[in-house]
């Protein structure tokens, strides 16, 4: 589904040029479970960022579904990632004006579904991830946990090919998190395709597949600082 071709990227801050990745040749496909993991500073939001066409490479090319994405235009890019692509932050980014219901419901106003439908789906993701006893809660009075099942839920509910994670654990309690990643393996096992970055070596054991980053470079394993 997703493929990089020597993909670099470098940032260039005034006179100095930081090379974040390096020679990145990764095959993602249909239906997997992939964990980029590496320690802090490693270039996995980076990478992140230009698997899910948020970014582009300053070398290489990216193939999603069988078309470069690298170098096509903004527009464009942007056209495929809202069709797609869904991605889940560390820091959650729900709407606190809106109602769980209606935070959950936002992906599909782009989409052109009826009220009726989009109700359906809502109800069905609201059912999975525990949530319906909070549809008309605000997010912003809920914890960390409970926010970060809404922020999945909204993920889901435009059935993205692919969703994109990053270091979506990082707020949450050693609980939490194997209860969140619970929710990350049965939507795989349902046939959904996670990429999933993290630091956390317990976090990267619930992927089927590890990408080991370092320096901006995939290496055989990571090696632990210390
Ligand atoms: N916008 C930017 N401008 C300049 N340098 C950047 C930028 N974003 C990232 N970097 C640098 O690129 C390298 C990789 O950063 P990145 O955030 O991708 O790593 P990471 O593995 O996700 O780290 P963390 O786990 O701390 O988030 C780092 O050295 C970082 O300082």
């Amino acid at each position: 589904m997703i493929h990089t071709r020597n993909i670099q990227k470098v940032y260039q801050r005034g006179e100095h040029a930081r090379q974040a990745l390096q020679n990145i040749n990764i095959d993602i496909e249909e239906g997997e479970y992939v964990v980029v993991s590496g320690p802090s500073g490693s270039g996995k939001t980076t990478l992140l960022g230009l698997l899910s066409l948020v970014d582009v490479p300053s070398g290489g090319e990216i193939y999603f579904k069988g078309t470069e994405v690298a170098h096509m235009s903004e527009s464009r890019r942007n056209k495929l990632r809202r069709k797609h692509i869904a991605v889940v932050f560390e820091h959650i980014h729900l709407i606190d004006e809106l109602t769980v219901f209606e935070n959950i419901e936002m992906p599909l106003l782009y989409i052109s579904y009826s009220r009726k439908k989009r109700r359906r789906i809502v109800e069905e993701l609201m059912e999975r991830f525990r949530l319906t006893h909070l549809r008309r809660q605000y997010p912003g009075r809920l914890d960390d946990f409970i926010q970060q099942k809404i922020a999945l839920a909204r993920a889901c509910s435009s059935s993205p090919d692919v969703i994109f994670a990053d270091e979506p654990t990082g707020r949450l309690n050693s609980t939490e998190s194997d209860e969140f990643l619970d929710l990350f393996r049965e939507l795989n096992e349902a046939g959904q395709t996670i990429v999933m970055a993290t630091h956390s070596s317990d976090a990267a054991r619930h992927g089927q597949r590890i990408i080991p980053l370092y320096d901006g470079h995939v290496v055989s394993r990571v090696t632990e600082p210390g």
